[in-house]
């Protein structure tokens, strides 16, 4: 199984270059102005230009109204919307028709409980994506790099698109797949020197651990080629 790789929080081309480069699956840009993240409309364009077709592009809002979509999309152009706040499965089903983009709606997990509004979602949203739950007084709901219990996800639909998120860095997403068996994992704070700095050599050492994992994976563990299980 190959795992998709979305590296997120992108805000400089080199930073950008550094993901494209390395080919990350997934570039995501972050509209939530309290964030060390937050990119400018203003910039969005330029850096959707270096992106052309070497990665999809998915912008990340929280609980944006439509007019402020528009725009974001207007300049982005991006491939996926990405949910991050209080959406509901009526307001996520809204989006996904009225832009006609791909959605995916990020979850905040910390206990067991949390994972029942997987069944309020997965019929509605193209990809779900799992983070650590916020503390109460966090100043945004995500790219805190804080991770939950990976084994929480071991037990989901193997059909489930999902992807893997909160406090993954370059040394533990190897064991965090091997663990939650994500078909993708996002990241940010882990790829960083400091909130919102991206470290280009943590880039690449982030893609080249999910890379080997999957390589190593393959090699003790083939996967069934009908039932996707592992033997
Ligand atoms: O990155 C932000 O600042 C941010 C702000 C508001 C909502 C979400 C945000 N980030 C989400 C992500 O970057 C990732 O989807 C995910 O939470 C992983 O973040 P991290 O734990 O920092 O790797």
């Amino acid at each position: 199984m190959t795992t998709l790789v979305k590296i997120c929080g992108l805000r400089t081309a080199a930073a950008l270059d550094a993901a494209l480069d390395a080919k990350a699956d997934f570039v995501g840009f972050v509209f939530f102005p309290p964030s060390p993240r937050h990119v400018e409309l203003a910039d969005a364009s330029a850096l959707a230009a270096r992106v052309r077709d070497r990665a999809r592009t998915v912008a990340l809002t929280v609980n944006a109204d439509d007019a402020l979509l528009e725009a974001i999309i207007a300049a982005l152009k991006p491939n996926m919307l990405q949910l991050h706040g209080k959406e509901t499965p009526e307001r996520v089903a809204h989006l996904r028709t009225t832009f006609s983009l791909p959605v995916m709606k990020a979850l905040p997990v910390e206990t067991e409980s949390d994972l029942a509004a997987i069944a309020d979602y997965a019929g509605i949203a193209d990809w779900l994506l799992f983070d650590a739950r916020a503390p109460k007084d966090a100043t945004r709901p995500g790219g805190l790099g804080r991770p939950f219990d990976w084994s929480l996800l071991k037990a989901l639909d193997p059909g489930l698109r999902f992807m893997l998120s909160g406090g993954l860095d370059p040394a533990n997403v190897a064991e965090a797949l091997t663990i939650a068996q994500a078909p993708a994992v996002d990241v940010s704070s882990g790829v960083e020197s400091e909130p919102g700095i991206k470290d280009p050599d943590k880039i690449r050492a982030f893609i080249r651990a999910v890379r080997s994992q999957n390589a190593s994976a393959k090699i003790e563990k083939p996967r069934n080629i009908l039932t996707g299980a592992r033997s």
